[in-house]
């Protein structure tokens, strides 16, 4: 088994009891290498984020196992192994962004590494913001904080839940660029839940689409790019032809599963 690998075993998972019962996962499983990233695509409440907040020791499993080389998502989260970026950003108001993209350091109890700070504020192009409150940012500048964040520790697992969905196009675009240029000098193993098809193939070297609750993999796609994107790839003929068969997987799932969440 890979040293930082992550690793989702036949993972059930129902929310509540009786006729209310959600049956958000069954029998799901997934496999990430060591330093692969892995896009999920998936319909509206079919289990994405359940998984990944398994997968982040956020959530336990009814029943399956969620390991990360050998260790418990909790414990490698704990020593800062693991982070995790949520659309809905949750940075500290009162703090400034430079204390925000600190803020790691000291919850796993290490000396503050300034000048990576100083590197990553400046690769997601807040370098003249160090100082100001989440409050005078935009919505995108605060996505990139969060964003800043969760890298800070070079954490070994990234787990990121539609960390740019409340963006613009073009805004997401810009950023899906900037993680790609982190990611390719900071090799994280990366699961990524998102709804967009195109930024899946952008960014991830595989795509897998969930089923419809409760769910499953039911289908999975090698992205045959190599790291080093552009924006040119998104033209090239075998990126539009993948696109249209996730986007005719999705749309089957949805059929399939219903859309109710
Ligand atoms: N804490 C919870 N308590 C009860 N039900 C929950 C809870 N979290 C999720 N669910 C339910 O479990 C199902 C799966 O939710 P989940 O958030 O994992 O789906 P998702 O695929 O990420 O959805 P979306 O794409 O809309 O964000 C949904 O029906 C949701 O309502």
């Amino acid at each position: 088994m890979s040293t930082a690998g992550i690793h989702l075993d036949d993972i059930h998972k129902t929310y509540g009891s009786g006729p209310g019962a959600v049956h958000a996962l069954d029998g799901f499983t997934l496999h990430i290498d060591e330093g692969e990233f892995v896009a999920v695509l998936g319909p509206s409440g079919c289990g994405k984020s359940t998984a990944l907040r398994i997968g982040a020791g956020l959530e336990q499993a009814d029943a399956g196992e969620a390991s990360i080389g050998g260790t418990t998502p909790a414990e490698l989260g704990a020593t800062g192994g693991l982070a995790v970026a949520f659309q809905d950003n949750a940075l500290l108001p009162w703090l400034s962004v430079r204390k925000n993209v600190e803020l790691p350091f000291s919850l796993v109890g290490r000396s503050v590494d300034r000048d990576h700070v100083d590197d990553l504020l400046r690769l997601v192009g807040l370098d003249g913001f160090a100082n100001h409150r989440p409050a005078q940012l935009s919505g995108g500048m605060r996505q990139r904080v969060s964003i800043a964040r969760s890298l800070v520790l070079s954490p070994h697992v990234l787990l990121l839940d539609e960390p740019f969905g409340a963006l613009d196009a073009v805004t997401r675009h810009r950023l899906n660029v900037e993680l790609a240029r982190i990611l390719d000098a900071q090799r994280s193993t990366t699961l990524l839940v998102t709804h967009s098809v195109e930024e899946a193939l952008f960014l991830a070297d595989r795509v897998i689409v969930m089923s419809g609750r409760p769910g499953r993999v039911k289908r999975e796609v090698a992205v045959p790019f190599g790291r080093h994107r552009t924006k040119a790839v998104m033209a090239d003929p075998a990126f539009l032809a993948l696109a249209a068969e996730l986007t005719e997987a999705l749309d089957d799932a949805e059929v399939a599963g219903g859309t109710a969440a």
